[in-house]
């Protein structure tokens, strides 16, 4: 009797078999479509804290009661960036399983919030784009609108549109633009300052912009925390919110990518570095986030630091204790390359109350 077991015998088949595919490619997706995902997900105090501690979001109002209780919450709600995690997160097995990269997102909302732990979420995505890659021919660029929402009440808690690059089944040919485009780069123009605001305050930020609008000056500054990329980042954080994107977690599939090994996920490396910008400055809530992109991959053993840019303030937001701030933050690594950046809205405490 033929042993199946034997590593000749069992190489032999492993060549005749066929696998079971995972994941769509593009020519799956045709726009308009809506995907329901089968995957679920309950948004646990454990998991919620286990976010927020390795990205170092570390604001008392998600972990202590009288905190959240102070800030206008009934009780420590999810983190924003989790919520988003998450959401993204139940949507790759259909998505983006295949592979492929996640270029960028925008238009990241948080309509039901404050979500509170306990809470199960469905989500469901519409393809809005794809469109054929100019410098990639083995790929196509698909986005889609996500919303994640209440599974019991169907109130949307996150909605954003996400662009990544999914495998052709077949390449196209291509003329090449998008490389040739990419090339021709704009003479940098930095301002000759720049402001540190000397506070985490609302006024703080105001009074900062103020400064830098009466000389060639931004408001722009980096933050001191780093925080290098593990097993737990890379690999554990976006299983716990069901991503079974590849990148993340098979390192023999991964050997033989551009990058070598696993990469962190998009969605670990920007609340990092957002949990780095949060670390120096009073929030009191998230508003949303546009035009994100990741610029190239972070692995284990990189280090994830965060830059600011304060780019308005406005005496105006949900709550009198609070002002409006728009930020675009940069998340870069320990050679100092860029490997995200965005837009970010948030309503900042304002020191006099
Ligand atoms: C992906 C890259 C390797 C591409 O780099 P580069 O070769 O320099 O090309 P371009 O920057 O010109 O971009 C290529 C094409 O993609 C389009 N693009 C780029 N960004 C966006 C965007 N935000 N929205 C829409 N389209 C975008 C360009 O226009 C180009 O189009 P074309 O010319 O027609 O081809 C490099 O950027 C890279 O390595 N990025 C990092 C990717 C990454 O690490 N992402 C996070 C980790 S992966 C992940 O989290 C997966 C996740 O789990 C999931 O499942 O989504």
């Amino acid at each position: 009797m033929t042993d199946w077991t034997d590593p000749d015998t069992f190489a032999q088949a492993l060549e005749q078999v066929e696998t079971k595919e995972k994941g769509n490619c593009f020519e799956d997706f045709e726009e308009g479509d809506i995907i329901e995902h089968d995957p679920g997900l309950t948004l646990t105090q454990f998991g919620n804290e286990q976010w927020m501690g390795q990205t170092l979001n570390h604001d008392p109002a998600y972990w202590r009661t009288d905190a959240a209780e102070a800030r206008g919450f009934e009780e420590p709600p999810v983190h924003p960036d989790y919520l988003t995690a998450a959401t993204l997160g139940i949507t790759v097995e259909d998505l983006s399983e295949k592979g492929g990269y996640f270029l960028g997102r925008t238009d990241v909302r948080f309509p039901g919030t404050p979500v509170y732990t306990g809470t199960e979420l469905h989500v469901e995505s519409e393809v809005v784009n794809r469109a054929t890659s100019s410098s990639r021919p083995e790929y196509g660029i698909v986005s889609w609108r996500t919303r994640g929402k209440d599974a019991e009440t169907g109130e949307v808690l996150c909605s954003y549109e996400r662009t990544n690059m999914i495998p052709r089944r077949d390449p196209v040919a291509t003329d090449g633009s998008g490389t040739a485009a990419a090339e021709e780069d704009d003479e940098p123009e930095l301002p000759e300052e720049f402001i540190t605001p000397e506070g985490g305050y609302f006024e703080d930020f105001v009074a900062a912009l103020e400064e830098a609008d009466d000389e060639n000056a931004a408001v722009a500054y980096r933050h001191e925390r780093g925080r290098t990329q593990d097993d737990v980042t890379v690999a554990s954080l976006p299983l716990a919110t069901l991503n079974t994107a590849k990148q993340h977690h098979n390192v023999d599939v991964m050997s033989d990518s551009p990058s070598g090994d696993i990469v962190t996920y998009g969605d670990v490396t920007r609340s990092t570095a957002l949990g780095h910008a949060r670390s120096d400055e009073q929030t009191w809530r998230e508003v949303g986030f546009d035009d994100e992109s990741f610029h190239t991959f972070v692995a284990v053993g990189d280090t994830v630091y965060a830059f600011t840019r304060v780019l308005e303030a406005e005496d105006d937001a949900s709550s009198d204790e609070a002002g409006t701030v728009t930020f675009e933050h940069i998340a870069f690594n320990q050679d100092d390359e860029p490997v995200y950046s965005g837009t970010r809205t948030a309503e900042i405490r304002k020191r006099s109350n």
